[in-house]
């Protein structure tokens, strides 16, 4: 397909995975339609993305409006969504228009809808089935012509089980559910959005030259499970920029520096500083004090504190990231020599074999 006629949506979101093939083909045949969509999955995995892509496809003439329920004090909820009239409360020295109102010919993207409370819920109800709007004191209806678009990583049906979401409500808004899948789910993915991402930082900010994942990095981004999905990949990116301005990044950096930020030994301690502070709001970083801790090799005790410094941990995916450091570390001062290195390892050959298909670890080792 000719570039200018491809559909809005295949130009933001990256990726030809099936599963996100099938995700796209259902937001550009959605799109034009008027119905309610919920958009729902893990937290990182591009929820906003569909909205903004659905809008785009749409044809409306209005704005993509975005609320995130979340942030917005419950007390505060109605009047930014409905709007208000003049005298309504102390301080509404005029009139205001809403959320709702602001949308009208366009979309209304209410994200982390779970957080609505139950008195708004009632209200937003109202809202679709009379397509009309009051403003908060006020007496008129005003007709509104908006595609409404719901984003959560709740499970509203267990919301809806508890009785803090409303079935009526639930069914009104899942018209046309769209599922973002997880980035484990489309590795195929990940080096697409990689190469997207990177090119993205590299427009932004130039300032940085782009950091070269080599064949390496990329099969240890593969291998990796991405809880935080593409915001996380993200923030690796962000950190990849700041670490190797324009250098080769290897697989080792990506498992010791990147996943998990910890700085490579070449690197000053004022920039440690500055680099703490720039990424300070990233997913997953451990305090400094506790990098430090980690610099030494863990003994099992070791990790005793680590519920003091943090709320959980991916247990499976940490052993594993051991698993992969001394299985790369022994093949490295054995040149690569399997049996050797099993030594090393007090484990059998082909168990080495195993483990390093199992983990996508190459017998030569890079720096
Ligand atoms: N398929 C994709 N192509 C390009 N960028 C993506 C894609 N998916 C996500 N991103 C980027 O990843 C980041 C997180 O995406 P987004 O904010 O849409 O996630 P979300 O599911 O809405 O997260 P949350 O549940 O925390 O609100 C954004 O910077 C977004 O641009």
């Amino acid at each position: 397909m000719p570039q200018e006629l491809r559909s809005a949506t295949s130009k933001i979101i990256v990726g030809t995975a099936p599963a996100t093939q099938q995700m796209k083909r259902l937001i550009e045949t959605i799109a034009p339609s008027f119905g309610p969509v919920l958009v729902t999955g893990p937290t990182g995995a591009g929820k906003e993305l569909v909205a903004q892509a659905l809008h785009e496809d749409s044809g409306r003439t209005g704005k993509l409006v975005a609320v995130n329920c979340a942030a917005i004090p419950a007390e505060l909820m109605e009047s930014e969504l409905f709007g208000y009239e003049k005298g309504a409360f102390t301080g509404a020295d005029r009139r205001r228009t809403g959320r709702f109102e602001q949308s009208h010919d366009g979309t209304l993207f209410l994200d982390e809808i779970g957080d609505m409370p139950l008195s708004l819920q009632t209200k937003l109800l109202r809202v679709l089935e009379n397509h009309t709007v009051q403003r908060v004191g006020g007496n008129d209806d005003v007709k509104l012509n908006l595609r409404l678009v719901c984003a959560t990583h709740k499970n509203l049906l267990d919301m809806v089980e508890a009785g803090s979401f409303r079935a009526d409500l639930f069914y009104r808004l899942n018209v046309f559910p769209i599922v973002v899948p997880a980035l484990a789910d489309r590795t195929e993915d990940i080096i697409l959005l990689l190469n997207a991402l990177v090119s993205k930082r590299y427009a932004r900010d130039a300032s940085c030259k782009p950091p070269i994942f080599s064949d390496s990095a990329q099969k240890a981004l593969l291998s990796y499970n991405w809880p935080g999905n593409v915001r996380e990949l993200r923030n690796v990116i962000e950190r990849a920029f700041a670490l190797f301005d324009g250098r080769e990044v290897t697989g080792q950096h990506v498992r010791e520096n990147l996943l998990s930020l910890r700085l490579p030994s070449e690197l000053v301690p004022a920039e440690q500083d500055s680099l703490w502070e720039a990424t300070s709001d990233l997913f997953g970083n451990p305090s400094p004090e506790f990098a430090d801790f980690m610099t030494e090799p863990p003994k099992p005790e070791d990790y005793k504190p680590w519920f003091s410094h943090y709320d959980d941990i991916d247990l499976r995916g940490h052993l594993r990231d051991i698993e992969v450091v001394l299985i790369e570390a022994a093949l490295s001062v054995t040149d690569g020599m399997v049996s050797h290195a099993a030594d090393k390892l007090g484990i059998g050959r082909t168990t080495l074999i195993e483990k390093m298909k199992k983990l996508v670890i190459d017998k030569k080792q890079d720096a």
